[in-house]
């Protein structure tokens, strides 16, 4: 997948501007951006449901089907009467039309794909009653059951305990190795991703810095970014980003909001 060049609007507000990067088959890429930044409007023009305004998006095989989408967290009813596996079953069918798989084939399709993200436990269960992580497994499933050559993720780690944050970050290395599938996941939070990310996408102010954290999560690089002084502090093997003079009128341009540029804990 390449982004090249894409500037996207929406309401006529500039949202994005100029944000190139690629991924190729098997990569982990990290979406970091404070909340605003930009990170949905990306996924959604990677996605098709935005047009850029200039630039483009090119997919590998030119296929829109061949991404498999786990949105921004929502509410699951815990009386609707769904199961686990019958989600992840209902990703076979997307945009497939035609005569259906028979019933054993599907059947064997969602139980290894269920193993996959280690779901088998709770396959049976009404999926609005299990925990946020193991949600986000079920969704991870539905998400890959047809194999796609990239998986856009908005968010999964939001409202998670730490555990399984850590736990759902191991999946998807995991899975991307195995599968050979790219995975693009936003986070406000780069800390939990920092061992397993390949490539970072840093947003802010509507532009984009790219490459490996090393390379990127640095203060003169992302001072550029943001169009003022930043520090990039590393303590304790996670990584602080933090606006060095909270106060100055810079900030101002970013919202105003000095907590949208410190990471903290
Ligand atoms: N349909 C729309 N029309 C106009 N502006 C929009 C629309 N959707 C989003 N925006 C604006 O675009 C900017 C980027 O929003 P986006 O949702 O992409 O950010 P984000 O980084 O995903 O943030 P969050 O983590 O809070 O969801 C925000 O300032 C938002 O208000």
């Amino acid at each position: 997948m390449e982004v090249r060049k894409a500037r996207v609007s929406l309401a006529g507000r500039l949202i994005l501007d100029d944000i190139e990067f690629a991924l190729r088959p098997g990569e982990f890429c990290g979406l970091i951006g404070s909340n605003g930044s930009g990170k949905t409007t990306l996924l959604r023009t990677i996605l098709g449901f935005v047009s850029p305004e200039s630039g483009r998006v090119m997919l590998g095989g030119g296929k829109r089907a061949a991404i498999g989408y786990v949105p921004q967290k929502f509410a699951l009813d815990p009386l609707m009467p769904l199961r686990a596996r019958d989600l992840v079953e209902l990703g076979l069918d997307g945009a497939r039309f035609g005569i259906p798989l028979p019933s054993r084939a599907r059947r064997a399709k969602v139980d290894a794909m269920l193993q996959a993200v280690e779901a088998d436990s709770f396959a049976d269960q009404r999926i609005g009653r299990l925990s946020g992580g193991q949600q986000q497994r079920v969704l991870i499933a539905h998400a890959l059951i047809r194999r796609p050559r990239l998986l856009l993720l908005d968010e999964p780690l939001a409202n998670l305990d730490i555990r399984s944050v850590a736990g759902i970050v191991a999946l998807l290395r995991r899975l991307s190795r195995e599968f050979q599938t790219a995975v693009l996941l936003s986070a406000h939070d780069m800390n939990p991703l920092l061992s397993a990310m390949d490539r970072i996408v840093y947003l802010a102010h509507g532009r984009a810095a790219t490459g490996s954290t090393q390379a990127v999560v640095r203060t003169e690089v992302l001072s550029r970014l943001y169009g003022f002084r930043i520090d990039v502090i590393r303590v304790h093997g996670r990584i602080l980003v933090v606006a060095a003079d909270p106060a100055g009128e810079a900030l101002a341009t970013l919202g105003g909001d000095p907590a949208s540029v410190v990471q903290i804990p």
